[in-house]
């Protein structure tokens, strides 16, 4: 990837070309709320107990937590992947036990999910997988046709947009996958383990680039066990332990 400015100005220059659907500046806003959430599997693991959290407009929160604590579970019932055994868990206005099918799916639109494994479409190019869901999202070819290259360029991937996922290494497709979460430029970011797979310099661009779309309006959920990075970057941290969620002082 380029220098950290270089990259940065190729966000500011990404973020001019293609503003938020939403307007970013609606005040303190809750937009996630879990109330006394609980969540169990059939093999009676346990990954959350009592979680009541409110995220805000415009927050950007890591949820740190060993392996195994719960953090892709949580992020799940946010995207609506699982659903709560119990307690209220509303996002961007839906109740989370109630929606399903066509409501499931437009919510899923006004988010950015970046999966542990990626999730790309293994028979679409790179920019195949963007484009797909642009259109999924509602927008003209001439709105996809200036966010594609601007996107693809934000995260050092414009070589590898013919590309398909197969063919780039694990860091490059970790770093597709941010480019499709991001490229419909959505009011809520969910990415799991966004950096698991990059070095710590391609890691802290990711991580800055991310901070950086946040002052921009984003709000961003982030899940990592990577404590280098959330000491340097200085934001807000949760923990996820033994599926409780508490705040690190
Ligand atoms: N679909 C499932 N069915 C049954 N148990 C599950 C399921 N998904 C997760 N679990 C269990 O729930 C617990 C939390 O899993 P989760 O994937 O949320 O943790 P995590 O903190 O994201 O872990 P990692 O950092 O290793 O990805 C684990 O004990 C896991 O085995």
């Amino acid at each position: 990837m380029k220098t950290l400015k270089q990259t940065l100005q190729s966000v500011q220059q990404w973020w001019q070309s293609s503003p938020s659907p939403e307007p970013s500046a609606s005040g303190k806003k809750i937009i996630i709320e879990f109330q006394n959430v609980h969540k169990t599997y059939d093999n009676s693991a346990y990954p959350l107990r009592e979680v009541s959290l409110a995220v805000y407009k415009r927050d950007f929160l890591f949820i740190a937590g060993a392996s195994g604590a719960g953090k892709s579970t949580f992020l799940k019932l946010i995207y609506g992947a699982e659903k709560p055994t119990s307690g209220d868990l509303t996002v961007l206005g839906e109740t989370m036990t109630d929606v399903k099918g066509d409501r499931l799916s437009q919510l899923r639109r006004k988010m950015g999910i970046v999966f542990q494994d990626y999730q790309l479409i293994p028979q679409k190019t790179i920019a195949e997988n963007l484009t797909f869901v642009l259109r999924a999202q509602g927008f003209r070819p001439e709105q996809i046709q200036r966010r594609l290259p601007a996107t693809l360029k934000m995260l050092g991937l414009s070589h590898k947009a013919n590309c398909f996922p197969r063919y780039l290494s694990g860091g490059e497709q970790q770093r597709a996958s941010l480019a499709r979460a991001l490229v419909g430029t959505p009011p809520l970011l969910l990415a799991d383990e966004p950096t698991g797979n990059l070095d710590s310099h391609n890691a802290m661009q990711v991580m800055k680039i991310l901070q950086k779309l946040n002052r921009m309006g984003i709000t961003i959920l982030v899940t990592t066990h990577d404590e280098r990075l959330i000491e340097f970057l200085g934001q807000p941290v949760l923990s996820l332990d033994q599926g409780r969620l508490k705040p690190v002082l």
